[in-house]
């Protein structure tokens, strides 16, 4: 079977993107790049000190990969100036805007917000915070997005649920404690993230400990409100709720639990009532069931500044240059 990876690097290889990589200290983002650019994925700037990046380098072929050094690159006066623009009115001044866009993930997200570059990943050795903080200062959420947040793409093996065991989690990295309105437009554009990177009909399920008045609480109401609002914005995607995990995914349980849902049974797209739950359970599907997952990805943001969790591999950060790309090309049209 021809796994996801191998699928959005298909995708991702006729796109001919470019993607910033800032975290060169560390030997996974050289292993990547050199990986990324083998396999035709994209093009790969590398953010960093030259000579640190080839002596951490060895052997690795990086002759195709472009570095830019912040201390010495010749826009660097352009780039302080910009962010100094975007943040002055939060007390930034240009004095401590040459510190902060010396830092190379603020720097590879200025490169993506002025073009020089499609996309960027970083995180594998930044906390979620300290790639996604450059990301919302300074790119912000795209036109009609009503936020920014983070998802996680969860291939499971041999999994018969979901679509061929690939799901789309969200929030599961960047907003922790969401309101009834973020849950709602979350679940909507997790549908269209979902459609844009598996390329299958979303079925979004509302989780949550009860399905549909099992039990009645705070909580159940919270899911139960998101998911009212979700069907008002967007009446074509088929969104559920409330369910649980067995009522949203095996078919069996939903007839019992949820007979008659368009979701139960069949949810591809979970979509988790706050960032405890989303993020404890991608990181139970990753260790326990052995998914790949990919992310955190965001959605919502005018560029793809996409963060990764500390415990990934190499691949996990080629996964994620190809998600990039492909969400990269989607902003274009
Ligand atoms: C994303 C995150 C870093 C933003 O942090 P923050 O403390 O709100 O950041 P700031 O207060 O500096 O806000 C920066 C700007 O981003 C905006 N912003 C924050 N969250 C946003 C969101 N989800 N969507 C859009 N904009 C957002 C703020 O409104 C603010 O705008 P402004 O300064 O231009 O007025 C924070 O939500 C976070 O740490 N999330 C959890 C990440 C995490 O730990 N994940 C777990 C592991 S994956
Ligand atoms: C996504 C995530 O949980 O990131 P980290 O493991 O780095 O905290």
């Amino acid at each position: 079977m021809v796994t996801f990876l191998e699928k959005i690097s298909e995708r991702a290889k006729k796109l001919n993107k470019t993607i910033a990589l800032p975290e060169t200290e560390d030997i996974r983002t050289l292993q990547a790049a050199a990986k990324v650019l083998k396999r035709g994925i994209a093009k790969v700037v590398l953010v960093g000190n030259e000579a640190a990046i080839k002596a951490l380098a060895g052997d690795l072929d990086l002759s195709k990969a472009r570095i830019v050094d912040p201390k010495t690159y010749e826009k660097k006066d352009e780039y302080i100036n910009a962010f100094y623009e975007l943040r002055k009115h939060k007390g930034v001044t240009l004095e401590s805007s040459a510190e902060i866009i010396s830092d190379y993930v603020y720097f590879a997200v200025m490169m993506a917000k002025l073009g020089e570059v499609d996309g960027v990943v970083s995180g594998a050795a930044h906390s979620s915070s300290d790639t996604l903080r450059p990301a919302v200062q300074i790119v912000k959420t795209a036109k009609g997005a009503a936020l920014a947040s983070a998802f996680f793409i969860i291939a499971v093996p041999d999994c018969e649920y979901g679509s061929d065991g690939t799901f789309l989690f969200a929030d599961s990295g960047m907003v922790e404690m969401p309101s009834v309105e973020d849950v709602a437009n979350i679940a909507v554009i997790s549908a269209k993230t979902f459609e844009l990177l598996v390329q299958d009909v979303p079925k979004v399920a509302m989780l949550s400990y009860s399905t549909k008045g099992s039990a009645k609480s705070k909580l159940t109401e919270a899911t139960i409100a998101s998911t009212k609002l979700a069907q008002k914005l967007a009446p074509e995607i088929a969104i559920d709720g409330e369910l649980q995990v067995d009522a949203a995914i095996v078919p069996k349980v939903a007839a019992s639990k949820a007979p008659g849902s368009p979701v139960a049974g069949k949810a591809n797209v979970f979509i988790f009532p706050d960032l405890n739950c989303g993020n404890i359970a991608y990181k139970i599907a990753q260790r326990l069931a052995k998914a790949e997952a990919y992310g955190p990805i965001t959605q919502g943001l005018a560029k793809p500044i996409n963060d990764l969790s500390r415990g990934c591999s190499d691949e996990d950060i080629v996964g994620a240059v190809a998600i990039t790309c492909v969400q990269a090309a989607a902003q274009d049209k």
